[in-house]
């Protein structure tokens, strides 16, 4: 406490010592607060609340443990509760965590706070306050407390209302990567559909047309052909709704008007896209070395190279090569720059270039790459047989689109009135005239 111990530093009371309620405590002292921590148990810790004046009380224990202090009521009367606890399931019927605290002790005043926060957030957070406290309460003052206690120790503070909104903040912890939920789905679908594609393509049709057996192509071959195809695919849908929000924009003649909500969350789902597709090409570049160190199928291409008219396959061979590798590199960047961290130490104009600038570039030597891979394939029959197009094809489709629609966009005749409308021009509102 030593040199922050001042008169006039706010005094805290917390009850309860377990890991919640050591990390609180050492925050507050670290921000100039005096700090009391009552304990069940009389031998641990002296239970000082009585001569205690400050009048926030944290509540660092389990809800289930609440009517244990109902022997305090009269020492907790007229003073702030702040609940700080999680709901223990998702859906539950009747009352918030904090609304049964709040008709235990109708004298105090009780606002819900903190509990998104982790023990180790509270002890190693960084002071910079964008990381948020959410705070809800009945009592207009008594939440305003809280609030500017939050700001002390430096978290953001936003207030989202009244005691009925506890619920929502109680549940909302328990949700696990709410915002990676769509993109992961997607993901995973986007793989089911190549992997199941390729193997009826690859292993099952030759299997019945033939009986030729493929069967150990599926643990390795087969996924190392669909992630490159997922990669690209979500890629490509990172770019995507970008493109759909400046056509619209162009559509409507206005940046003023709200963009429909699918449209919305999609936008809000683009990092999370790019680093599963920067995930799935890094996986694809691991079993791409695995296979080809199995396969040493390098040797014979080097082989082939001896004999001067195969030249142009190794040229091929290595451009497919150097351009996936390049792409990944560039996605890697990006992948980086998308850290908190690093992202803030950009300035606006940075970031939209690595952003936007490199993330087409990186989709452009994707495609390459792909094309390099296919280029032989793509004018054999043997490619489709069974009616079935080879999978690089598919995974073309997406891509080439954004890439042709961001070309569309480049042209003068979008580009002029987009950035018309980019700086506040609407289609339909006319200047002002002077009378
Ligand atoms: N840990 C975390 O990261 C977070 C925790 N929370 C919330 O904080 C609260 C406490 O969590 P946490 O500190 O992790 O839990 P702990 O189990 O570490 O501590 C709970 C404390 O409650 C007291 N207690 C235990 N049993 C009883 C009982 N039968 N009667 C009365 N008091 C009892 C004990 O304190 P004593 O022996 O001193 O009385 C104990 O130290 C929970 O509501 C949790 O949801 C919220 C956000 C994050
Ligand atoms: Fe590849």
């Amino acid at each position: 406490w030593g040199l922050h111990k001042r008169v006039g530093d706010p005094m805290v009371c917390i009850l309860g010592s377990g890991d919640f309620s050591r990390s609180l405590s050492s925050r507050l002292r670290c921000c100039g607060c005096r700090v009391v921590v009552g304990s069940r148990d009389p031998q641990r810790l002296p239970p000082a609340l009585a001569e205690a004046e400050g009048s926030l009380v944290f509540l660092a224990l389990y809800p289930e443990h609440y009517p244990s202090l109902l022997t305090l009521r009269p020492l907790l009367s007229g003073r702030i509760l702040v609940d700080v606890s999680n709901a223990s399931s998702l859906k539950q019927e009747g009352l918030s965590n904090a609304q049964r605290l709040a008709q235990m002790f109708p004298c105090s005043s009780v606002v819900k706070g903190f509990n998104g926060l982790s023990a180790w957030t509270l002890l190693t957070g960084a002071y910079d306050h964008s990381r948020q406290v959410l705070v809800c309460g009945d009592c207009p003052s008594s939440k305003l407390s809280v609030l500017a206690l939050a700001q002390r120790l430096g978290f953001g503070a936003v207030d989202v209302g009244g005691l009925s909104a506890s619920r929502a903040l109680e549940e909302a912890p328990l949700l696990l990567f709410p915002s990676w939920r769509g993109p992961l789905l997607t993901t995973m679908l986007l793989f089911s559909f190549f992997y199941l594609y390729i193997a009826l393509k690859n292993v099952l049709m030759p299997f019945l047309d033939r009986a030729e057996n493929n069967l150990h192509h599926l643990p390795l071959i087969t996924v190392n052909q669909a992630l490159p195809a997922v990669a690209l695919v979500m890629l490509s849908l990172v770019y995507m709704p970008g493109l759909l929000a400046s056509v619209l924009q162009l559509y409507r003649g206005t940046k003023y008007k709200r963009f429909p909500d699918w449209l919305d969350q999609w936008m809000c789902a683009r990092k999370q896209l790019g680093l599963l597709s920067f995930l799935c090409a890094a996986l694809h570049a691991v079993y791409s070395v695995c296979l080809s160190i199995r396969r040493a199928s390098g040797y014979m291409i080097l082989n082939a190279a001896v004999e001067d008219k195969k030249k142009v396959l190794v040229w091929r061979s290595d451009l497919y090569l150097s351009s996936g590798i390049l792409g990944l590199g560039v996605l890697c960047v990006l992948a980086l720059t998308s850290l908190p961290s690093v992202g803030q130490a950009l300035n606006w104009r940075e970031f939209t270039f690595v952003q936007s600038g490199l993330g087409y570039t990186s989709l452009v030597l994707s495609v390459a790459h792909v094309l390099f891979f296919g280029w032989d394939f793509a004018f054999l029959p043997r490619a489709y047989q069974y009616y079935l197009p080879p999978v690089f094809l598919l995974s073309l489709v997406l891509p080439c689109c954004v890439l042709i629609g961001r070309f569309l966009l480049l042209l003068p005749c979008c580009s002029v009135p987009l950035n018309r409308i980019r700086r506040g021009w609407e289609k339909n509102k006319t200047a002002p005239t002077q009378h």
